[in-house]
């Protein structure tokens, strides 16, 4: 990033609980150092002639939570699904520059779609099971890929489920329909289907959004316990979850990156002037 360093107070307005429960939970400023997972080089995106990604540089560090923040229409969630390619079932949109997983380019010919999409899970704002049975969602994509084996089956819902925080919740109606679960259990269960399939990246477009304090609180808690395994990066409109949530954080504005960086760093002491507006409520 540049530079440019905004003068800024200590705590830059931001005194939230948020920061302060990261400092109590002993939450260390951090480095993106070499571990890189998902990574742009000079990415552009238009929808018809809107330009909605400006050349966008961007690393995503293995195992820790990116968010992305910034105004409404600002383009934070059409970056979220160029990670797993879902942009290109859009009619109109058009991509340039380049996306590395794990150093590999997304848009190479050789690149397998839908395992690209295993690899790179995502979860939307509003929580959609499968009008199946709580295992059967769980399930579904390793039925997909061909597994008939039950006792398989069984080891890998039950794991899905207990690394998703709701195997308790459910072990005793797991054949009953995933609509009968509450909002917060089913946007942890379509989080159990995509470990299900293994993958190295989930991404969650506002999981939170549509749920009450106590389920949004358990799907927080939870994006700790993941981030052991996987590399998770978020859309939040709500700053105070992208600052108790998150290590990295990226202020998106009219489609251009304008700062990243960790987390406290950025919502403490921004290094730009339209960081500072925006987390100090001045517009979005
Ligand atoms: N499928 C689409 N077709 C055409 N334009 C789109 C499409 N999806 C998004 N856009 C446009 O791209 C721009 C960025 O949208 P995007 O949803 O990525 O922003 P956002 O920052 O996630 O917004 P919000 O916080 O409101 O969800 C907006 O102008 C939006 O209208």
């Amino acid at each position: 990033m540049s530079s440019e360093k905004h003068a800024a107070t200590p705590t830059h307005g931001f005194s939230s609980e948020a920061l302060q429960d990261r400092d109590r939970a002993g939450k260390a400023p951090r480095r993106l150092g070499n571990d890189i997972c998902l990574e742009t080089h000079d990415l552009n995106l238009w929808y018809g002639e809107e330009h909605v990604l400006k050349g966008i540089d961007l690393k995503i560090p293995r195992g820790q939570i990116t968010a992305f923040i910034g105004p409404s229409g600002c383009g934070k969630s059409t970056l979220l699904r160029c990670f797993n390619r879902m942009n290109d079932l859009v009619d109109n949109c058009r991509i340039q520059g380049r996306i590395h997983l794990d150093g590999e380019d997304i848009h190479a010919r050789r690149m397998d779609v839908p395992e690209l999409r295993r690899r790179v899970g995502m979860v939307f704002q509003k929580p959609n099971p499968f009008p199946k049975s709580i295992y059967e969602n769980v399930a579904y994509g390793l039925r997909l890929q061909g597994v008939r084996n039950r006792r398989a089956l069984d080891e890998v819902v039950e794991k899905s489920l207990r690394r998703a925080a709701l195997w308790d919740e459910v072990k005793d109606r797991l054949h009953e329909n995933a609509f009968g679960l509450s909002g917060g259990q089913q946007q942890r269960l379509v989080i159990a289907r995509a470990i299900a399939v293994e993958p190295e990246v989930i991404l969650l477009d506002e999981p939170a959004s549509a749920l009450d304090p106590l389920a949004t609180l358990k799907i927080e808690e939870l994006m700790f316990e993941l981030k052991e395994r996987y590399t998770i990066a978020i859309v939040t409109h709500n700053m105070q979850q992208a600052a108790r949530v998150s290590d990295f954080t990226a202020f998106l504005y009219l489609g251009e990156l304008i700062e990243h960086g960790d987390t406290d760093t950025l919502f403490t002491n921004p290094g730009k002037k339209q960081t500072e507006d925006y987390i100090t409520g001045r517009y979005g």
